[in-house]
């Protein structure tokens, strides 16, 4: 099968030495939508920016929809970029800037105006095509980094964090603007950010990158549920890690280790020596349910926000989970600070990482 897009062990070193992104392997369909998260220097913008060709690649091959463009300049490439600052021209009209791609890449003049005219009517600026780029708020600004990376008609759109610049509500806005987007158009989405929850709502897939490697590459919920590197554990959402001891081998695609809080059996292939725990995946139990997994601890911190209860629960001097429970419960309104509270883990929610 082709694929839109092709990463075989891409690698940046810059010239000063730093290792930027090593090994990086990835395979994209077409129109998938793929998130590259991340902390801050962990390697997002230079790969998107090698898969751009504005960046020359130390190690390894971009193919793009089966042809290897690791030596094909960026107006050649079958792809957009859109930058968190959106690189617009200020003194240049909205249809000058909206233009420039399709002049960078030698389009005749009528076929540019044709398809100007076609990309402002749909995200609604032809009202403001005439005005310049400065005379316009930061979201009609961001419609038209996106106009501008669309009418070149591109097989793949790369987005560097391009809400960044946005406040909360016009951001969430415009999220959904831009999933509804592509899934109109149909094509692939490749888009860079640190904001977990822009990765997780948006994407099909997230790569999860740490230090200029690819922890994971997995669906949105997989990261929660199957998290598999400690990395991804602590970063993901509210997850607990237990380090322990591994005991025996796996059986039926479940493994236990010996842990200071008992032992906890979860799924693994076996010799694992952590086990993640989602915060959502603790019930509260005074009874001792054949199968569970029980902790015995105090309750030393309770948050009820909407429907969700927030709790942390001391298991022992040094050690505090968080816990999220359904707040309407009697039980968990019932609790008092200082409580004893036993709770209890469905096997199959604990995902066993190695070290
Ligand atoms: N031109 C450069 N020369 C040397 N090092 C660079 C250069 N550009 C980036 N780096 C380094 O490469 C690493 C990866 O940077 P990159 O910008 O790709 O990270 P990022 O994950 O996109 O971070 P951010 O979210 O802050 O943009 C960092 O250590 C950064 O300091």
């Amino acid at each position: 099968m082709v694929h839109d897009l092709e990463l075989i062990s891409v690698g940046k070193t810059y010239p000063d030495g730093t290792v930027a992104v090593s090994d990086f392997d990835l395979k994209v369909e077409k129109g998938e939508f793929v998130a590259f998260l991340g902390p801050s220097g962990c390697g997002k913008s230079t790969t998107l920016r090698m898969i751009a060709g504005f960046e020359h690649i130390t190690n390894g091959d971009v193919l793009m929809m089966g042809q290897n463009v690791t030596d094909v300049p960026p107006e050649k490439r079958p792809t957009s970029m859109i930058f968190q600052n959106y690189a617009l021209f200020p003194h240049m009209s909205v249809r000058e800037n909206v233009a420039f791609g399709l002049d960078v890449k030698g389009a005749p003049k009528t076929e540019r105006d044709r398809k100007v005219d076609r990309i402002l009517d749909m995200f609604d600026l032809e009202r403001f095509a005439d005005r310049k780029a400065d005379k316009l708020s930061g979201g009609q600004r961001q419609r038209i980094a996106l106009a501008r990376g669309l009418v070149v008609e591109p097989e793949i759109l790369l987005l560097d964090e391009p809400l960044g610049a946005l406040d909360a509500n016009l951001r969430r806005i415009i999220q959904n603007e831009l999933k509804l987007l592509q899934r109109e158009l149909g094509i692939t989405f490749i888009f860079v950010t640190h904001a977990q929850s822009e990765a997780l709502g948006l994407s099909d897939r997230v790569v999860v990158m740490s230090n200029g490697v690819v922890e994971q590459i997995s669906p949105p919920r997989d990261l929660y549920r199957r998290p598999r590197t400690p990395f991804v554990a602590e970063f993901i959402g509210s997850n607990t890690v237990f380090e322990g001891i591994p005991k025996g081998a796996a059986d039926k695609g479940f493994g236990r280790i010996e842990t200071p809080f008992g032992l906890i059996e979860g799924v693994g292939l076996g010799n694992e020596s952590l086990a993640v725990v989602p915060a959502e995946a603790f019930r509260i139990t005074p009874q001792n349910t054949p199968g569970e997994i029980r902790f015995e601890g105090r309750l030393a911190e309770r948050k009820l926000v909407g429907a969700v209860g927030h709790l942390k629960v001391r298991l022992s001097e040094d050690r505090e989970i968080a816990v999220e429970v359904s707040a309407d419960r009697p039980e968990v309104r019932a609790l008092e600070l200082g409580a004893p509270i036993t709770l209890g883990v469905d096997p199959a929610s604990v995902t066993l990482i190695h070290t």
